[in-house]
């Protein structure tokens, strides 16, 4: 069995490619980066390592890479493949579309085997939102044809895979735990099951869960984090301060998780405890530019920070610790992340009202715009005294 895999980065080579190769596939990377490309094909192999006491190591073997730059080379591979997943940045779906078009009008052209795509970002809808932007490259007759053999069910991926340098670039360190869940009722009937993935027959409690608690958690302590000078999420979560504001954030969207997909509370209270100490992990260094990077994307309406703001008030909660998150979000000044100088070039040019109907969509007369507001102002004369 073959996979083609885009983006042969952290996530890319520490989870889906390690998980891929464990469960018998050969696994193709495809990726921009032509020195990691090289030492892909080069090598065949790489080490994944866990970042626990122990430090296991995993040697995945039967891999190699094309380069994501031949538009040829990626639509053969697509065309060839049982199987294509990617760990691209949501953003960069629109960017990858065309070669998989491209593979796919191959495999239409052959009356090849039907085929699943996988979109492994963190995002809601990532294999929708890049099925809408492969079909864009595909007439109608083709998006006819594809609709009965090519399917792009929706996933979330779950596993912390810190920036890292390593003697051996292609080692990669990651934390033990992981959580693969796939939408079944996207996939064609009699697909196969791969080992270790968790599928499920509706996937928004899962996908919802993992993105309002992980990652709403994890940004909170980047921004917060920031505002108080540290350079990584360990450090920051030692702050008892931010530490408790993390997981009043987590409540937060807790209490809205389990009013709106039932969870039981126990059980969620301890998932919240179980993500708070992943946080600490002591083996990892963490840093707050990585897990804050990209504000305008987890600033946007159905990422991590507004989607379950706006949820939980529409339930009849105030949202405060998430509007405090957004602030926060709004004051990281990152001068090496190009979202980060944007968004403080807006505030420059226009100020914070404008700002957070821009970047987040609430209009100004909704109570968590002042909520964002008012708390920003809070920071900005912590920031100036
Ligand atoms: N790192 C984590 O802890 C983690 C966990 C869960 C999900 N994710 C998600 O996984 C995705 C990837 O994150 P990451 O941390 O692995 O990032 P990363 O930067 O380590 O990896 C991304 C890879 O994609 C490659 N790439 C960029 N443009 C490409 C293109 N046009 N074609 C092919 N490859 C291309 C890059 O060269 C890089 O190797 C993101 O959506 C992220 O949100 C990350
Ligand atoms: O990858 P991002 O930028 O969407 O979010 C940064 C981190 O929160 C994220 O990568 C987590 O480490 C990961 O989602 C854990 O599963």
């Amino acid at each position: 069995m073959k996979a083609v895999h885009f983006g042969a980065g952290n996530i890319g080579r520490g989870f889906i490619g390690l998980l891929l190769s464990q469960a018998g596939y050969e696994v193709l990377f495809s990726d921009v980066n032509d020195s990691l490309v090289e030492q892909l094909k080069e090598r065949k192999s790489y080490t994944v390592r866990l970042a626990n006491e122990a430090q296991e190591a995993f040697h995945v073997s039967n891999v190699s890479a094309i380069n994501g730059k031949q538009a040829d080379d990626v639509a053969e591979a697509v065309a060839q493949a049982d199987l294509v997943t990617t760990a691209v940045g949501v953003n960069i779906l629109k960017h990858i579309a065309a070669g998989i078009a491209k593979g796919i009008e191959l495999r239409l052209n052959r009356g090849a085997a039907p085929l699943h795509i996988i979109a492994c970002e963190n995002a809601i809808g990532g294999s929708t939102q890049l099925k809408g932007h492969v079909y864009s490259h595909l007439s109608a007759d083709m998006r006819e044809k594809a609709d009965a053999i090519i399917a792009f069910p929706d996933a979330a991926v779950d596993r912390i895979v810190p920036l890292q340098h390593h003697e051996d670039p292609l080692q990669v360190t990651v934390e033990p735990f992981y959580e693969w869940v796939i939408d079944e009722s996207q996939m064609l009937e009699g697909f196969h099951r791969i080992e270790g993935v968790h599928y499920v027959k509706q996937l928004e409690p899962y996908i919802e869960r993992k993105l309002f608690t992980v990652n709403t958690g994890h940004c909170s302590a980047a921004y917060l984090g920031y505002l108080h000078g540290f350079d990584t999420i360990q450090a920051a979560m030692a702050n008892p301060q931010i530490a408790a504001l993390v997981r009043h954030v987590m409540e937060e969207t807790g209490s809205l998780l389990i009013k709106k997909h039932g969870f039981d509370q126990a059980q969620h209270d301890s998932y919240i405890d179980k993500i708070l100490n992943r946080f600490l992990n002591p083996y990892l260094i963490d840093e707050v530019a990585r897990v804050g990077r990209s504000p305008i994307r987890k600033l946007s309406v159905n990422d991590r920070l507004v989607r379950p703001a706006l949820q939980a008030y529409d339930l009849g909660m105030k949202p405060a610790y998430l509007a405090m998150a957004m602030a926060a979000a709004f004051s990281f000044k990152d001068k090496e992340d190009p979202e980060a100088i944007q968004i403080q070039a807006d505030l420059a040019a226009s100020g914070i009202t404008q700002a957070i109907t821009e970047y987040t969509t609430i209009p100004e007369d909704h109570p968590i715009h002042a909520m964002i507001k008012t708390q920003y102002e809070q920071f900005q004369q912590v920031e100036v005294s």
